[in-house]
């Protein structure tokens, strides 16, 4: 397979920024107050990410996003399972979507790209930023976090989410939100690694919404497994559903 490799930012060099653009955006304080004269600007370069990132996606047809930790080793059991999941949405006609860098998305893109896939790498500039692993035959390098979140959400059926940290819970609660909320229709989202997620389901029933604060039904929105096959078929059988 050929490998597309975009810049949404266009030529940018792969040094480490020592400031990113987000941080320029959200601190306020950033400059001596020259944000005032440039902010109103940035937004055609947000426009741009954002022109782009449609563009470059438009055609990708049926996806599944996964998320997961940037840290886990290629030797961590959860890899393994990141690789293995990504091949079985492949075989069952997904195209895989994930941050593009290491650890898990990695193991998602290698699975997605070893079975003959689409495996799509959504970069980030970050401070410790990696660039797109190896096995990331579409790749789009974006500035914007909120942006890059935009396509997650937009080109994806469904979210495959493998143990991570911030950066994976703050993915998975925002696709939580959107379905919870309506803001999209509702889309399967798979835990997978049962013993790491476990307390967090246990906390959300037994704390959460005992609380009042989510309807049971918002915990169900999710489907706790460590079977590939469960949650390939999840996915495959909300897709027929769509589609009928
Ligand atoms: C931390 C390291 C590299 C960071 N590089 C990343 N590249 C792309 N996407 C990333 C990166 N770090 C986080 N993400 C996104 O968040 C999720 C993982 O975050 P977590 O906090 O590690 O759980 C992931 O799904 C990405 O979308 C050097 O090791």
């Amino acid at each position: 397979m050929t490998r597309a490799r975009r810049s949404v930012a266009g030529g940018r060099s792969k040094r480490r920024p020592a400031v990113t653009e987000d941080q320029e955006l959200l601190d306020s304080d950033h400059n001596n107050g020259a944000w005032i004269h440039t902010d109103p600007w940035r937004v055609l370069r947000i426009q741009a990410e954002f022109v782009d990132g449609f563009g470059a996606l438009a055609e990708l047809g049926p996806a599944i996003s996964v998320f997961g930790s940037a840290r886990t080793d290629p030797d961590d059991p959860y890899f393994q399972l990141g690789q293995s999941v990504a091949t079985g949405l492949v075989n069952a006609g997904f195209a895989v979507i994930t941050g593009g860098g290491p650890g898990i998305m990695e193991a998602a893109n290698k699975g997605a790209f070893k079975a003959g896939g689409v495996s799509v790498g959504l970069d980030v500039e970050l401070p410790q930023e990696t660039g797109l692993n190896d096995f990331v035959n579409l790749g789009i390098n974006f500035r914007y976090f909120f942006v890059r979140k935009t396509m997650f959400v937009k080109y994806s059926q469904g979210f495959v989410v493998l143990p991570g940290g911030y950066g994976t819970l703050d993915e998975l609660f925002e696709a939580l939100t959107l379905v919870q909320t309506g803001k999209v229709s509702a889309s399967p989202v798979v835990l997978m690694g049962v013993a790491y997620w476990a307390g967090l389901f246990d906390w959300l029933h037994e704390r959460v919404a005992a609380d009042g604060n989510i309807a049971l039904t918002d915990v169900n929105l999710m489907t706790l497994t460590d079977d590939v096959g469960v949650a390939v078929q999840i996915m495959a059988d909300a897709q027929s559903a769509s589609s009928l």
